[in-house]
């Protein structure tokens, strides 16, 4: 069952209008794992085949999902000290990507620069094996799944789906003037590729918000406050889940 082409997962609709890039073309015989060839490692068994919170079960994983400058990493970092998740940023390991100097690196840097979508078959992988490596019993995924096309990958790999998503609902100025104060060197965070990011949201990231909403599965944060007052509606969330 694991032995499919990665490609012949993705829906027909892809995370961007354009054609498969050339790294998408030169990489179309990724095959997932298979447990002919190799068995899952207990953590992967775990993680594919157990529900939340069952004693050895995968874990708890939430995805954190908003806007560009919405607060999403400085939320996970409390929510991860107050309630103990791991937390697995999806930008992060695309950006230790780039700084490791991998084969994907220079197409990853060029994505992020253009504020698009990296391929779900990159994002998936690093994602699934940052979950798979992590002993912790609740994970936040933040920034991840970025369209449909990486919700549906994910789901489909994995054999799961999240236990909770959180939406942080920040207005477009807002954002726009958080990332242009972030300093953090970031090569996306310029007026330029912020217009593009804020596009990419509304058109993609936010339909996988609406999914998990008509599944009863996405809770609203207004992530308009101080970043003490938003923890203070994520606590509430978080304090009310049986974890
Ligand atoms: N509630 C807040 N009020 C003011 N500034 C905030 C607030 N939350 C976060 N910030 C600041 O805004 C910037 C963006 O925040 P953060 O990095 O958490 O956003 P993000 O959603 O993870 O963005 P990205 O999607 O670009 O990674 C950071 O400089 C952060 O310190
Ligand atoms: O699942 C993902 C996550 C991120 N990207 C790309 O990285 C940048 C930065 O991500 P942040 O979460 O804001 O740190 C994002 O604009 C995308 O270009 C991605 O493609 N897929
Ligand atoms: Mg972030």
């Amino acid at each position: 069952m694991w032995r499919r082409r990665l490609s012949a997962l993705l829906p027909r609709s892809p995370c961007s209008s354009s054609a498969p890039s050339s790294y998408q073309q030169k990489h179309r015989h990724i095959l997932l794992p298979t447990p002919n060839e190799k068995p899952l490692a207990p953590s992967l068994l775990r993680l594919f085949t157990s529900q939340a919170g069952s004693d050895g079960g995968r874990p708890f994983i939430a995805f954190i999902l908003g806007g560009p400058g919405s607060g999403k990493g400085t939320q996970c970092s409390r929510i991860a000290s107050d309630f103990g998740f791991a937390h697995v940023s999806a930008g992060d390991l695309l950006r230790n990507e780039i700084t490791s100097g991998t084969d994907q690196g220079e197409l990853i840097l060029e994505i992020i620069r253009e504020g698009r979508i990296v391929p779900s078959e990159i994002t998936v992988e690093l994602v699934r094996k940052a979950i798979e490596s992590t002993t912790a019993k609740r994970v936040l995924i933040d920034g991840f799944p970025r369209c449909e096309e990486n919700r549906i990958a994910f789901e489909k790999i994995t054999g799961t789906e999240p236990d909770l998503v959180v939406f942080f609902d920040c207005p477009e100025d807002l954002m726009v003037k958080r990332l242009l104060g972030r300093n953090q060197g970031r090569v996306d965070d310029n007026i330029e590729t912020i217009k593009k990011r804020l596009k990419v949201f509304e058109s993609l990231n936010m339909p996988v918000v609406n999914y998990y909403s008509s599944k009863g599965k996405a809770h609203k944060i207004n992530a308009t406050g101080s970043a003490d007052e938003i923890f203070e509606a994520v606590r509430k969330l978080f304090s009310s889940l049986r974890l």
